[in-house]
């Protein structure tokens, strides 16, 4: 088997994906023009263009722009849907999805209108797909957390639909501290907790998103190799990481994929999951991160494996739901 086939026989789960940034420039015009929404560029090629980025910040100035394509539920419907479609392609089995409710309500648009869309996208998946898959509400740490608190609020009544809550945005200068009440109050009503942690902004925010929010997952995270303590425990709490790949290289916090770290902290016994971030804006779904890592980092058939079985364990679903998943990885040759 080549190794592209190697890679989408795996079953795996996505456990750090922006369903904002899986907007495609095509899908951005169409939904632009059918909703009468003005884009700062005049085309799907000058828009692709503008996708060189500097930081996470220049890429995030263009990410809120493109959202701002999204406004009826039909639209983040089919938003969704274009995702599962690229995911299921690629093997995966399960997804958590991460939304940002404040990008839209801020532009008007109703918390519902966002989660609706996003939920009937969730449900169809399963018929069509047999892809699970669970919301996680991102709350945007540039702003305040008061204003994280009032998105909560509209989020109660959908708590059923809502398994938990993640922290995105720019990063320096917002430390997870600044939302050590809010993720208590989340963790209070039962809600999953995740944040993204060690991408731009140092190991100590990474050690605050464990001891201060009491995260379950981290995203990115991969700046704790740059802190000896905080790597071993990260290896002997079996903390899972999402790093994302391509994101990393897009974003400049690696120059070039062959120094990418992610062989490092895998051979150090940390739980790292490959994932896609921003897929439309970063050049790649996920198996297009699992293949282009492979490569440059001469990663071994059992290291794959070990990738995709770190991921279903990783993810939110219970024991029962994963198990047929892991035996079909099983069953998989490493050589
Ligand atoms: O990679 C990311 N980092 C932080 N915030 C984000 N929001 C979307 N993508 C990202
Ligand atoms: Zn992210």
């Amino acid at each position: 088997m080549d190794l592209e086939s190697y890679i989408r026989a795996l079953p795996k789960a996505e456990l750090h994906l922006h369903i904002e940034g899986s907007l495609e420039p095509e899908m951005m015009f169409a939904l632009a023009q059918r909703n009468g929404v003005t884009l700062p560029w005049d085309s799907v090629e000058a828009t692709r263009a503008a996708y060189a980025f500097s930081d996470l910040q220049s890429f995030l100035d263009l990410y809120y722009a493109g959202a701002a394509a999204l406004i009826h539920e039909r639209d983040f419907h089919e938003l969704a849907m274009a995702y599962f479609a690229r995911a299921h392609a690629d093997g995966v089995v399960h997804a958590e999805l991460f939304f940002d409710p404040q990008t839209h309500t801020e532009r008007g648009i109703a918390f519902e209108t966002v989660l609706d869309g996003l939920e009937r996208a969730c449900q169809e998946a399963q018929t069509r797909y047999g892809i699970s898959s669970r919301l996680i509400l991102c709350f945007l740490r540039h702003l305040s957390e008061d204003e994280g608190f009032a998105t909560l609020e509209q989020a109660l009544p959908h708590l059923g639909r809502i398994h938990g809550v993640g922290l995105d945005s720019s990063e320096k200068g917002h430390p997870p501290s600044k939302f050590t009440r809010l993720f208590a109050r989340c963790r209070d009503l039962g809600l999953h907790v995740v944040a993204h942690a060690g991408e731009e902004g140092p190991p100590a925010y990474i050690v605050e998103a464990l001891d201060l929010l009491q995260v379950e997952r981290i995203d990115h995270g991969v700046r704790a190799a740059e802190d000896p303590a905080l790597m071993a425990r990260l290896a002997r709490e079996q903390v899972p990481l999402t790093v994302c790949p391509l994101s990393n290289i897009k974003l400049c916090v690696f120059d070039r994929l062959e120094q990418h770290n992610l062989r490092q902290l895998l051979e150090a016994g940390l739980k790292v999951t490959i994932n896609s971030d921003d897929p439309a804006y970063f050049g790649g779904y996920v198996g297009q991160n699992y293949l282009e890592t492979a490569i440059a980092l001469g990663l071994s058939r059992a290291q794959l494996k070990q990738l995709a079985r770190n991921s279903l364990e990783a993810s939110f679903v219970p024991e029962a739901l994963r198990s047929p998943w892991l035996s079909v990885l099983d069953s998989l040759p490493t050589d």
